[in-house]
C-alpha cells in the first residue's frame, strides 16, 4: 500500500506545498539513501550473524566497528544536504544529531576498548540500526514516490520509544567510560605544557552528558512535530535556525 492511497486531503495539500528539488539532487539523494539503507542492513545482518554464531554480544562492537564508523561518518553529508537546501531540514537539529553520533562512535566507543562489551553499547547499536534502516528506506521510497504506509508509520512512531532508549544506551556508555578516562587521562592536556592550555576529557564527558538535558528534548519535539505534520497533516511553522 503506497502512501498516496492513504493520504487525507490535509496531507495532499501538504504534499503540493513541498518545494521541488532538481533531478540531479533527487538522483543523488536516492543513491545516498539506498547506500545508507544497505549499510545499516549490512550492520543488522552482521549483528544477527554474530549473535547466532557466538551466543554473546561480547566482541560484537569490535567485529563491526569499521563498518559502523564508515556509515555513521558518511552521515556527515546530511549536514551538507541541509546546508545547501537539498533537503528541508534544520541544519542545527541535524548537526546536533550527527555530531553526537560521531562523537559516540569515534571518541567514546571506538577509543576505549574496555567499554566495548558493555550492554549499553549493544543497546544503542540495536536502536540506531532499527532507526536508520527505517529512516533511510523511508527517504528512498518517498523519493521514488512509492512509500509503503508501514514504513511511513514506522518512521514516525518507532522513534517515540527508540529515541529515549538510544539516549539511555549512549549515556550509560559514556558513564561506563568515565573511570577509565579519569584513570588514564586520555585526550587530556595537563599544565604545565608549551601551549599553556589545560583540557580534561573527563570533565568534557560530564559536560557532554549534561548537554543531553537541554538538547535531547529539542530533537524529540522536532520529531513529534514532524510526526504531526506527516501523519496528521498539521501545518507547522518551523522557526529558522
Ligand atoms: C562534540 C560533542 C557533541 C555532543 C552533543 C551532545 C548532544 C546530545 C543530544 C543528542 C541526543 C541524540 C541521541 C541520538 O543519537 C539517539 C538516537 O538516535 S536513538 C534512535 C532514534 N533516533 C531517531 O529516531 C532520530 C533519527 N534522526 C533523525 O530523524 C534526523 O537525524 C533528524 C535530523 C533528528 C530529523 O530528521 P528530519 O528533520 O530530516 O525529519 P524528517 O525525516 O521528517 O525529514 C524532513 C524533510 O527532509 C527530507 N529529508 C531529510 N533527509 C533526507 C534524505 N536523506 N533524503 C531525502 N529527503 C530527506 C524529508 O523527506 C522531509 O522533507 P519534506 O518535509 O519536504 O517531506
Amino acid at each position: 500500500m503506497a502512501s498516496s492511497e492513504e493520504d487525507g486531503p490535509a496531507e495532499e495539500k501538504e504534499h503540493t506545498k513541498k518545494k521541488a528539488i532538481g533531478p540531479f539532487s533527487t538522483a543523488w539523494l536516492t543513491l545516498y539513501n539506498i547506500a545508507m539503507t544497505a549499510g545499516w542492513l549490512v550492520l543488522a545482518i552482521a549483528m544477527i550473524r554474530f549473535y547466532v554464531e557466538t551466543g554473546t554480544h561480547k566482541g560484537l562492537y569490535k567485529s563491526l566497528q569499521k563498518t559502523l564508523k564508515f556509515f555513521q561518518t558518511f552521515a556527515l553529508l546530511e549536514l551538507v544536504h541541509c546546508a545547501f537546501g537539498i533537503v528541508h531540514t534544520s541544519v542545527l537539529v541535524t548537526a546536533v544529531q550527527v555530531s553526537s553520533r560521531i562523537f559516540m562512535v569515534w571518541f567514546v566507543t571506538s577509543s576505549i576498548k574496555q567499554i566495548q562489551n558493555e550492554e549499553s553499547v549493544l543497546l544503542f547499536l540495536v536502536v540506531w540500526t532499527l532507526t536508520e534502516i527505517t529512516r533511510y528506506s523511508f527517504y528512498t521510497f518517498n523519493l521514488l514516490n512509492h512509500l509503503p504506509y508501514f514504513i511511513k508509520w514506522a518512521r514516525y512512531n518507532l522513534f517515540i520509544i527508540l529515541y529515549p532508549v538510544g539516549v539511555v544506551g549512549e549515556l550509560l556508555t559514556i558513564y561506563a567510560a568515565l573511570p577509565y578516562v579519569q584513570r588514564t587521562g586520555m585526550y587530556s592536556l595537563r599544565l604545565p605544557n608549551k601551549y599553556n592550555v589545560s583540557f580534561d576529557y573527563y570533565y568534557f564527558l560530564l559536560i557532554v552528558m549534561c548537554s543531553y538535558i537541554p538538547l535531547f528534548p529539542q530533537l524529540y519535539f522536532h520529531m513529534l512535530r514532524q510526526r504531526r505534520k506527516v501523519l496528521h497533516g498539521e501545518v507547522i511553522v518551523e522557526k529558522e535556525d
